[in-house]
């Protein structure tokens, strides 16, 4: 599959644009932890930053917050250029962030956290977050799982009731069952017109919640397109079951990829028309047949190759 680039993107609407990368380049020494790295997320989308460990992502969040200084290039934060250290300081009056890992200090309860959060930004959306999250307040945070760590963090994130969303790897650490209950908060939050950016190296969670994906691959980005765009790319899933055994020589077209046949059945990944496979397959006598959407990780296999390791769950 071609990959799509920043060239190739849609054009973003920049009346819209909540964030703006610009050419977006840190290096460390050697490492290239970003490279001109270029996209826009718009108002109202939940937008998947998608990559292996390492692949930049957090570079990438720390840039946009003003935690770190690009080498070159730019990018806007709610209008504001995070070399303005005054502009951006006002926009994250308007941003919530929720860090990979929680810089809290340890010895004070989850309240103490909150009351110090709300004292810097505001905490209208306190109550109303914590009857969902539901962190053991009276406890000190040194004591809290990783799952009341994080509920804790998404309340302080989203508290003050902000414009943008920034999450790093948001449902770590999380249960399968505040998993989803995180992932339809996001939806709704979309829903009422929020902007979310979250990373993260699960496909699932990508493919079930974002509108759109931007695949970052050893700080370059290699993808950016919606959702939908990309599982149609992927083409379809196909397995048929012969009547008697076939080898793959005789089956395989060029707009077959992945294809696997063991005795008589046959899988594979089918890219090309759809008449035209029809066509192909009426030369053979078929007992049943399947025809499926693809996973996104078979999808990130293309853009990877057979030593990806995008740690799917
Ligand atoms: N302060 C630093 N000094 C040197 N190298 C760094 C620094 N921060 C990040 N890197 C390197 O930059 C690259 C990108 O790292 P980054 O943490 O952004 O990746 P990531 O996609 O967020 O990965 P993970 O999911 O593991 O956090 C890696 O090669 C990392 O080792």
């Amino acid at each position: 599959m071609c990959a799509q680039t920043e060239n190739a993107a849609p054009e973003p609407d920049s009346e819209t644009a909540v964030l703006s990368l610009d050419g977006l380049t840190k290096r460390y020494g050697d490492t290239v932890a970003n490279g001109d790295v270029t996209f826009d997320v718009t108002a109202g989308e939940i937008f998947g930053y998608l990559g292996p460990n390492g692949a930049g992502k957090t570079t990438t969040i720390r840039l946009l917050l003003g935690l770190i200084k690009p080498t070159s290039g730019t990018a806007e934060v709610l209008g504001a250029d995070i070399r303005d250290r005054r502009a951006l300081t006002e926009a994250k009056a308007n941003i919530g962030y929720l860090p990979d890992t929680l810089g809290f200090e340890d010895r004070l309860t989850g309240r103490q956290v909150l009351d110090h959060f709300a004292r810097m930004r505001g905490d209208e959306r306190r109550d109303e977050l914590l009857d969902l999250f539901r962190p053991p307040l009276d406890k000190p945070v040194e004591t809290y799982s990783s799952g009341n760590r994080r509920m804790l963090g998404i309340v302080q994130a989203f508290m003050h009731d902000p414009e943008l969303v920034i999450m790093d790897e948001p449902t770590s650490g999380l249960d399968p069952l505040k998993q989803d209950r995180m992932h339809a908060f996001l939806e709704e939050e979309r829903d009422a017109g929020k902007t979310i950016f979250l990373s993260s190296h699960i496909l699932s969670e990508v493919q079930r919640v974002c509108d759109r994906v931007g695949i970052i691959r050893e700080g370059k980005l290699v993808a950016l397109e919606d959702i939908e765009v990309l599982l149609e790319r992927g083409g379809k899933q196909v397995w048929v079951h012969l009547a008697e055994p076939v080898d793959s020589g005789q089956f395989t077209t060029d707009d077959m990829i992945d294809v696997e046949v063991v005795d008589s059945t046959v899988r594979f990944t089918y890219t090309g028309e759809y008449n035209e496979l029809i066509a192909h397959l009426a030369r053979f006598d078929i007992e049943d047949i399947g025809i499926g959407d693809p996973q996104l990780d078979d999808i990130f296999k293309h853009y990877y190759g057979d030593d990806a390791t995008p740690g799917a769950e």
